[in-house]
């Protein structure tokens, strides 16, 4: 079988000649918070009351999100890589909330030359907002430089990577690390708690292509594809530390939404509170929807829900977000080339651990449907 190496390095990321690291954006400052969380819940209906209290988690952390140092981080790693490679791929960054916006990236990528781009959300997993949205974000963008009479660009969205190798072994490696902080007559006892962004349940169910073998289970693919994952930490800890039967579950933080609405639970609060009611010794707490330490992490993790178990008395660690860890800049570029080498008409290897395999890597019309109504989105069938 052809391997993905088949043409000479400078070239091996043909036909794509530039990488978009897509994301989410956030604040840097106190005067943007408020304008950022106008960008990000314009036409969605989240109460006002949530948004002040949001404005308050940015507030109290300066009104800066550690999420775009994070993404310079990244950026940085990632040429690192690319260039240690001998991969001669230019990468760019753009948000779909903040400065440096998605449209303002994709106008400088036009006039740079790039025709042909390779795009990274940062985000793992299926689901509205983590896949569509971006890509619906993606399709207004190019309306803009289109209307501006700009010459055309196509845009491709990489594959979900929740279940990359690359993705998975910083976060196992992340849940012993936590796990040693834990006082050591407390390791063996220690349950694990995989955390995710809520979501409206209607949204989880109808995420993932209506095809996908994920999608079938209870939930669709957002929680089974996070299932999979915590399975995969959760089979290599009890390997590592030979403890067979940790107890584990997935649970939820980060909900918004009007309160009538079902969103994914438990909460991870609740979670704690209910664990040590049944006795449960200590909890690690593993971030495995984040890609870094976002304000989620940093506010509804390390501050609500570690005041929480402070206030039960039950002892918990975090496990670091996978970051720039070296292992993920490599899957990335892993990802650049497989794709590349696909739409040059080659079955280059796809690296997936699980049982549900590598993600497709266009998206059907009908994936992770538009809770509201239907818009224009690119990189789809
Ligand atoms: C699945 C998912 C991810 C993970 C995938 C991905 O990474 O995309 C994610 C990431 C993020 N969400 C973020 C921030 C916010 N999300 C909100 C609102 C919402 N998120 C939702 C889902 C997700 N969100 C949903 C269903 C809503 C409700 C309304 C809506 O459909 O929009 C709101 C509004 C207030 C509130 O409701 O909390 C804020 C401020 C930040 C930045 C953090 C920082 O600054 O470090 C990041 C990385
Ligand atoms: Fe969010």
């Amino acid at each position: 079988m052809p391997e993905i190496r088949d043409v000479p390095a400078p070239a091996a990321a043909a036909p794509y000649d530039a990488l978009l690291l897509l994301s989410f954006g956030g604040p840097e400052g106190p005067e943007e918070v408020v304008p950022f969380l106008e960008n990000v819940t314009r036409g969605r209906g989240i109460p006002k009351e949530r948004l002040v209290e949001v404005g308050q988690h940015y507030f109290r952390f300066g009104g800066v999100s550690p999420i775009n140092a994070q993404n310079r981080e990244l950026l940085a790693a990632l040429r690192a890589d690319f260039a240690a490679a001998g991969l001669e791929l230019p990468v760019y960054w753009g948000n779909r909330n903040w400065a440096p916006f998605l449209v303002d990236t994709l106008r400088e990528m036009a006039e740079d030359g790039h025709r042909r781009i390779a795009v990274l959300a940062t985000s793992a997993y299926a689901g509205y907002s983590g896949c569509r949205q971006y890509r619906e974000n993606l399709a207004d963008a190019l309306a803009t430089l289109a209307a501006e009479g700009r010459p055309a660009l196509r845009v491709d969205k990489l594959r979900h990577f929740y279940n990359h190798p690359g993705f998975i072994e910083p976060m196992i490696d992340a849940t012993l690390t936590a796990l040693a902080e834990l006082p050591a007559e407390l390791r063996e006892g220690a349950e694990l708690a995989f955390t995710t962004h809520s979501i409206p349940t209607a949204m989880a169910e109808s995420s993932g292509a209506p095809d996908d073998p994920a999608r079938g289970t209870p939930g669709g693919a957002y929680v089974a594809q996070h299932l999979a994952v915590a399975e995969l930490i959760t089979q290599a800890v009890a390997k590592a530390t030979g403890v067979a039967d940790r107890p584990w579950q997935l649970v939820y933080q980060s909900r918004s939404g009007a309160p009538h609405i079902p969103w994914l639970e438990p909460d991870i609060c609740d979670h704690l509170t209910v664990r040590q009611q049944d006795g449960a010794e200590a909890v690690v707490m593993i971030p495995i929807g984040f890609v870094s330490d976002h304000m989620e992490v940093k506010y509804d993790l390390d501050t609500e829900a570690v005041a929480k178990a402070a206030e039960l008395g039950l002892p918990v660690a975090r496990a670091a977000t996978v970051g720039a860890d070296p292992r993920f800049t490599a899957a990335v570029r892993e990802l650049v080339l497989e794709r590349a080498a696909t739409e040059r008409g080659l079955a280059p290897r796809r690296c997936a651990l699980g049982a549900l395999g590598a993600s497709h890597d266009v998206c059907a019309v009908d994936c992770c449907p538009n809770p509201r109504a239907p818009r224009p989105a690119a990189a789809q069938a």
